[in-house]
């Protein structure tokens, strides 16, 4: 579209803002804080509104996309956002030819590719740019794909990462989308997604194996201590850095790492945010065994393919007989620690320590 010879009419840019109802595919926030921003100059002029306070970073950003068009002229603000809209529709037609069969379209996930074959259940986090930092969407589909897989053919289920991190753990803009209770409000809902998110783990019923293909951070970490094995890469390191986040330990890893790898060791990882290598980390327990990264994958599923085949019915009752006497204190647990983490995320040490890797001022 010629931008200077054509001037977008009312109905054209009642036409687009339909269409953005109609996108399928997420455009990302960079994309929706233009159109915001495009909409409101479009709409009212410039930027008339109050600077939130730098801790509301939801309307913070929309506020600064705003502002940042000055007095742009409602018309080309109007035009602009036409433009931006047909410039997404390329991707949204090409998302919408997905041939059926494929992954995406077979298994109706967005954060996951979820394959059955062999007699293994493979969940594969799937958000390679953002090193599978695990959103809200995230969550509820690994839940979803976990309790599908309960209830199939598979004998074992295996979780493991796409690209080079195994997961960056919580995705920390999950705190970004403030809700209108506001925070508190925002902070007892991701306790209760929580709850029931490690809830899934605690319940599961056939052997949980995690495939560790790279670095792991948070709550990637300390659900390990609910799987049945965890093999890792040489690559992969284990990181749980609660306090530098101003939060506390999740994953019922508060019972679990003690346990597995001594009080002593499990404080160095959970209070002081100790980096361990896959060989320490097998050292202490939380993995089963290590590999070189050259023959990870090749030696792994190997192996997990001749599990597969043991027969059904005794590998998850002997999964049934290990879990059993366990599952109700791990529920209390987990309990316990949504409860205090929800604490945790209206501090003044949670919100600093988030909005600094948000504004690229801190990283692990
Ligand atoms: C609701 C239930 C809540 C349960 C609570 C659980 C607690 C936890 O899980 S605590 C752990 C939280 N995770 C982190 O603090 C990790 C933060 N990420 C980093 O420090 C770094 O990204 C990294 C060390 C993992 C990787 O650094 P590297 O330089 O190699 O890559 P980046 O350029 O930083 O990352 C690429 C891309 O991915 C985005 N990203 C990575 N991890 C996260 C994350 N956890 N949350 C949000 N976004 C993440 C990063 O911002 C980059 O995005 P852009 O390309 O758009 O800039």
């Amino acid at each position: 579209m010629n931008r200077t010879a054509m001037r977008a009419s009312q109905k054209d840019f009642e036409n687009a803002m339909n269409q953005v109802k109609l996108l399928k595919k997420d455009p990302g926030n960079e994309v929706k804080l233009k159109l915001y921003a495009l909409y409101k100059q479009a709409t009212e002029g410039p930027c008339n509104m109050p600077k939130p306070g730098v801790f509301d970073l939801i309307s913070k950003a929309k506020w600064d996309a705003w502002n940042a068009l000055g007095s742009l002229p409602k018309e080309a603000a109007r035009q602009n956002y036409v433009d931006l809209v047909s410039s997404l529709s390329p991707s949204l037609e090409s998302s919408s030819q997905v041939e059926p069969g494929t992954d995406r379209k077979s298994t109706g996930f967005e954060t996951l590719v979820v394959t059955s074959e062999d007699g293994i259940t493979k969940i594969m986090f799937n958000r390679p740019t953002k090193k599978n930092a695990i959103n809200t969407e995230m969550y509820h589909e690994i839940m979803r794909a976990l309790k599908a897989a309960s209830k199939d053919d598979s004998i074992i289920t295996v979780l493991t990462g796409n690209g080079d991190y195994y997961s960056s753990g919580n995705d920390l803009t999950n705190f970004t989308d403030i809700p209108p209770g506001g925070v508190e409000e925002k902070a007892k809902n991701n306790a209760v997604l929580l709850r029931e998110f490690v809830g899934c783990f605690i319940d599961f019923p056939k052997p949980l194996i995690a495939v560790v293909n790279g670095p792991a951070v948070g709550i990637s970490v300390t659900l390990l201590g609910l799987f049945d094995a965890v093999y890792a890469s040489d690559r992969a390191t284990f990181h749980t850095p609660f306090s530098h986040l101003g939060q506390s330990p999740e994953g019922c890893s508060s019972y679990t790492f003690p346990k597995i790898m001594s009080p002593a060791k499990a404080t160095e990882m959970l209070i002081f945010g100790k980096k361990l290598t896959a060989g320490e980390a097998c050292a202490q327990g939380l993995v089963t065994e290590v590999f070189p990264d050259s023959t990870f994958q090749k030696e792994v599923w190997t192996r997990l393919k001749a599990f597969a085949k043991l027969p059904p019915n005794a590998v998850r009752i002997s999964k049934e007989v290990i879990r059993k006497r366990e599952r109700e204190k791990l529920h209390a647990v987990n309990a316990e620690e949504c409860n205090v983490l929800q604490g945790r995320w209206l501090s003044d040490e949670c919100t600093n320590a988030v909005v600094n890797f948000l504004s690229r001022k801190s990283k692990l």
